[in-house]
C-alpha cells in the first residue's frame, strides 16, 4: 500500500548493482537505464517493522522521473504524515543511549522520509516540559517526539496538555474541568527503563519500529488521568498510578539510578521482601453502560471497537450511565490504577491485560493484605497465562474516577469511629508520631508513570482521548504472514 512507502528516489545504474525481489544481483552497467529506489515498511517478528528497499529498473529517464514524482505526490497528499517534528532527547534515560539511538537509527530514517526536525537534547529534568509550556513555537510543527522512557513521555504530555489548556482558557486545577484535546501527536522513541507506553501502543520497544510509525503518520488516541489534591492539580498519568508496592519500588529505585533499568528488579525484590501494607479508604465511580470489563478476554488492539464505542459516548451520556460511588476501607499491599494494559518486557500482558488505551476508563486494582506467598503468586501471574485477578485478595474495577485517603489523613470523626471500632490506638499511628521506632511506615507514595507524587491523598479522573500518539495500537498478526521467508513482502 502507498501508505507504507517511506520514500522513493531516482538513482542510476552506474553502480552496476541492482536489487530485485529483495536480493542483490550483479549486472552489467547499462548507462541508458535508470533506477527507482523505494523504501517501504516491512513487518518482521513480534510487531517489529523494518525499512526495506527495493530497486526497480526503468528503461528511460523520463519514465522513471514520472514514477518518482507521481509516487512522491501521493505520499505528500497523505494527510496524516508529519513534515516537521520537534524532538526532545533525554540523554540520561535507561542505559543512557538516547542520543546514540536517535542519531544512528532514527535521524537517517526521518531524513529519508523528508521530515524536517528541530532537536533538543535536554539539559535538566523538566526541560522538555517547560520548553513546551512557554517557548516552543508549536504552530511550526506537526508533532512532538520524545526519546527516552515513560518519564520523558510524561514531561512532553505535561507540557503539551498545559499549553493546550492555557491557550483555551481552561482551568486545569478544577478536577471537574473538561480538558481540551491536544492538536499535536506525540511519538515515542523508546530509550528508557520500562518504556511501557511504547510497548503497549506498538507491541515492541524498538526505535526503528517507532520511527516508522511516526513516518507513516499513525494516530492512536489515548486517555489521560488527572491527579488532584484538594482542588489543586498535581500531575497527569498515562500508564500506572500505583500506591504501596509500586510506589515503594519506585522510591527505593530512584536512589539506585546508577544501576540503570536493573534498579527496578533490585528494588522490586527488596520491596517484595519488606511486605508492607498500608491502610486507607478507596472510593470509586464504576464505569457503567460501556463495552468491556477488566476480567474479559478481549485485548485492546489496532482499530479497537471498544475504544471506538466507548470513546463516542459524550460526557453527559457517561455521567448518566455511571453508577453510584462505592467505598472500600482496608489494608492494602498495592492500589494500582492502570489506564492501559501497562504491558512491558517484564510483563508482556501487563498489569491489566484487558485495559483499553482510549475508552475513557482506568482499571482500579486493589490487592489487600495477604501472605508473602500469596502476593508472590499474584506477581508471578503477571508473567504467565494465569489470571492475576482470580485470587481472593485481589479486586479489580473499571472506573471513571477514584479517590484515596490514607488512614491517618482521615477526618477526626472517621478516626474516632475507627478507634471506637478497634478499641485501641494502632501501631502505625504511633509510628507516624515516632518515626524512629523502626516498625512499618503508615504511608507509601504514589508512583505516577515512574515519578513520585508528593501527596498521598488524591482524587483521580479519566479524560477520554485527550492526547494522540504516532502509533496504531498493537496489530494482530495477519494469518497469512510468513516470516520464514525473508523476501516475502
Ligand atoms: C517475581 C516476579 C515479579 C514479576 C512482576 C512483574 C510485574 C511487572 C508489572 C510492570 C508494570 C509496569 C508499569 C510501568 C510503569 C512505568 O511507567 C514506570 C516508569 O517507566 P520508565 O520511565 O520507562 O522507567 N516504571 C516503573 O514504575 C517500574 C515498575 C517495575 C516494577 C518491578
Ligand atoms: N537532561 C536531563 N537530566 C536529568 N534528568 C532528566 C533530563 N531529561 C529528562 N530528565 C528526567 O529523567 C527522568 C527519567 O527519564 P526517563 O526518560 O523516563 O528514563 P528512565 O526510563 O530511565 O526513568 C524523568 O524524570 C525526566 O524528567
Ligand atoms: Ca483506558
Amino acid at each position: 500500500a502507498v501508505s507504507e512507502i517511506v520514500a522513493v528516489t531516482q538513482g542510476d545504474a552506474a553502480s552496476g548493482r541492482h536489487r530485485n525481489d529483495g536480493r542483490w544481483q550483479k549486472m552489467s552497467p547499462r548507462t541508458e537505464e535508470v533506477q527507482e529506489h523505494m523504501s517501504y515498511v516491512e513487518r518482521t517478528r513480534q510487531h517489529r517493522w523494518r525499512c526495506s528497499e527495493v530497486t526497480f529498473q526503468c528503461p528511460e529517464g523520463a519514465l522513471c522521473r514520472l514514477w518518482v514524482s507521481s509516487i512522491t505526490e501521493q505520499l505528500q497528499a497523505l494527510a496524516g504524515r508529519p513534515k516537521r517534528l520537534l524532538v526532545y532527547i533525554n540523554p540520561f534515560g535507561g542505559k543512557q543511549q538516547g542520543r546514540r539511538v536517535y542519531e544512528q537509527k532514527v535521524s537517517p530514517l526521518f531524513a529519508r522520509a523528508g521530515i524536517a526536525t528541530h532537536v533538543i537534547v535536554t539539559e535538566y529534568a523538566n526541560h522538555a516540559r517547560d520548553h513546551l509550556r512557554t517557548q516552543a513555537e508549536l504552530d511550526d510543527f506537526d508533532g512532538v517526539v520524545c526519546v527516552g522512557g515513560d518519564g520523558m513521555f510524561s514531561e512532553v504530555v505535561h507540557g503539551l496538555v498545559w499549553r493546550t489548556q492555557s491557550d483555551a482558557g481552561v482551568d486545569h486545577h478544577s478536577p471537574e474541568a473538561e480538558l481540551q484535546p491536544c492538536r499535536l501527536r506525540i511519538g515515542i522513541i523508546p530509550a528508557g527503563s520500562t518504556d511501557c507506553i511504547c510497548f503497549a501502543t506498538v507491541g515492541t520497544n524498538d526505535p526503528v519500529t517507532s520511527a516508522l510509525h511516526i513516518i507513516v503518520g499513525d494516530s492512536q488516541p489515548m486517555d489521560v488521568c488527572s491527579v488532584h489534591h484538594n482542588n489543586t492539580f498535581l500531575r497527569y498519568s498515562i500508564s500506572l498510578l500505583g500506591y504501596g508496592f509500586y510506589g515503594d519500588v519506585l522510591t527505593d529505585s530512584e536512589r539506585k539510578r546508577w544501576m540503570g533499568p536493573a534498579r527496578y528488579d533490585f528494588s522490586g525484590l527488596k520491596t517484595f521482601l519488606t511486605h508492607h501494607y498500608y491502610e486507607g479508604t478507596v472510593s470509586y465511580l464504576p464505569a457503567r453502560g460501556i463495552m468491556g470489563n477488566p476480567r474479559d478476554r478481549t485485548k485492546c488492539r489496532a482499530g479497537c471497537l471498544v475504544c471506538q464505542h466507548n470513546g463516542r459516548l459524550h460526557q453527559e451520556q457517561r455521567a448518566e450511565c455511571d453508577g453510584e460511588w462505592r467505598t472500600v476501607r482496608g489494608k492494602f499491599l498495592a492500589i494500582n490504577a492502570a489506564s492501559m494494559s501497562c504491558a512491558c518486557p517484564r510483563s508482556p500482558k501487563g498489569l491489566s491485560p484487558a485495559a483499553h488505551l482510549a475508552d475513557g476508563t482506568t482499571d482500579l486494582i486493589l490487592v489487600r493484605k495477604c501472605s508473602r506467598l500469596d502476593f508472590l503468586r499474584h506477581l508471578l501471574r503477571h508473567t504467565s497465562k494465569d489470571d492475576q485477578f482470580d485470587l481472593a485478595f485481589v479486586d479489580v474495577h473499571r472506573v471513571r474516577r477514584f479517590r484515596f485517603t490514607p488512614r491517618y489523613c482521615q477526618s477526626d470523626s472517621e478516626l474516632e469511629l475507627d478507634l471506637r471500632e478497634n478499641g485501641k490506638r494502632l501501631f502505625s499511628q504511633i509510628c507516624r508520631d515516632h518515626p524512629a521506632c523502626g516498625c512499618a511506615p503508615a504511608y507509601s507514595s504514589w508512583n505516577c508513570d515512574g515519578e513520585i507524587l508528593t501527596h498521598t491523598a488524591i482524587e483521580v479522573g479519566v479524560h477520554c482521548q485527550l492526547i494522540r500518539l504516532f502509533a496504531r495500537g498493537i496489530e494482530e498478526p495477519a494469518v497469512f504472514e510468513d516470516f520464514t521467508n525473508p523476501c516475502a513482502i
